[in-house]
């Protein structure tokens, strides 16, 4: 099997790095492009032993995934460099937020299959959560073999077009909404008369074993949080000053704007 990245960022290498570690593919399978940051592909070169190239002949005959990973405004620019390109082979996978399966078919001038895919960065240490959803020119065969690329490095759910605009917002940028609360969390608790080395220890132990508790127990959230509040106790009286404010409201407004912004990307 052939994968293609147009696209070595943020988003494409914690794909290809969670593939990779995975062990599904070997590296020699995987093909890198970017714009003109040669440098990092280089790196990634010579620390994943992966190819790259600027030739999209080279990239495109026999590919059988073709990643598009560029930042939306950027994928006119892409368009025009592939659009004679591409064989009749190629399968793609949009991970662009917000740029609908029409407009993509448009651009490519094709009538290949196209996936479009809104994974998260947790890809990177396979705990991806990734949406899902296929043109109807996409067979099932393929359909199976990308289902078990998505789920080497992480779980993939299927959900209609138009659903992946919640999908952005709550998995897909879900992860720096989290980091942004951690970030507060550790500055409150650096004002608390701890050291900065010692709170930031610390508070990412907590976070990583508050994950593995998740992961591991059968019970409830809100059961994992009574488990810890004692009547009377320390935990109570921090909640109690929590539930002042309005967190529910504040992640509704969060998320809205977010599913709003991935609307507007995709008019
Ligand atoms: N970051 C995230 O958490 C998530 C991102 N996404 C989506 O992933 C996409 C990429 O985001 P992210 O990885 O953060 O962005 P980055 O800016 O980190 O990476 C963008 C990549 O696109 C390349 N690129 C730009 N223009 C072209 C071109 N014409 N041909 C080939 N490659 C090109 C850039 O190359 P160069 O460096 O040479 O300019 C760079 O490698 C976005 O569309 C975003 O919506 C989806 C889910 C989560
Ligand atoms: O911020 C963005 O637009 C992308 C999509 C989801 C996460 N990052």
């Amino acid at each position: 099997m052939k994968i293609v990245f147009y696209g070595a960022g943020n988003m494409a290498s914690a794909i290809f790095e969670g593939i990779i570690s995975s062990s599904l593919l070997n590296s020699h399978n995987i093909y890198l492009t970017n714009r003109s940051s040669e440098g990092q592909l280089q790196d990634f070169q010579q620390k994943l032993d992966i190819n790259y190239s600027y030739d999209d002949d080279e990239l495109l005959t026999d590919a059988d995934y073709v990643f598009l990973a560029t930042k939306p405004y950027d994928f006119d620019a892409l368009s025009e460099r592939i659009k004679d390109k591409i064989q009749p082979g190629n399968h793609f996978v949009s991970i662009m937020a917000g740029v609908p399966i029409n407009q993509i078919k448009n651009k490519l001038q094709m009538q290949n299959p196209i996936a479009r895919i809104m994974p998260n960065t947790n890809a990177q240490v396979q705990q991806s959560v990734t949406g899902i959803t296929f043109s109807d020119t996409f067979d099932a065969g393929h359909k199976a073999e990308l289902f078990k690329i998505l789920n080497s490095f992480g779980t993939a759910l299927e959900v209609e077009e138009e659903k992946l605009h919640q999908v952005t917002a709550i998995t897909g940028s879900g992860p720096a909404f989290l980091y942004y609360m951690y970030e507060q969390y550790i500055k409150a608790a650096i004002h608390m008369g701890l050291d900065k080395e010692h709170v930031d220890a610390a508070v990412r132990n907590l976070i990583i074993g508050t994950g593995h508790m998740l992961e591991a127990s059968e019970l409830d959230i809100e059961q994992l949080r009574e488990n810890i509040t004692s009547k009377g106790g320390t935990t109570k009286a921090g909640l109690d000053a929590l539930k002042k404010y309005p967190v529910e409201d504040i992640f509704t407004d969060c998320l809205e704007q977010a599913i709003k912004r991935s609307k507007e990307l995709s008019e």
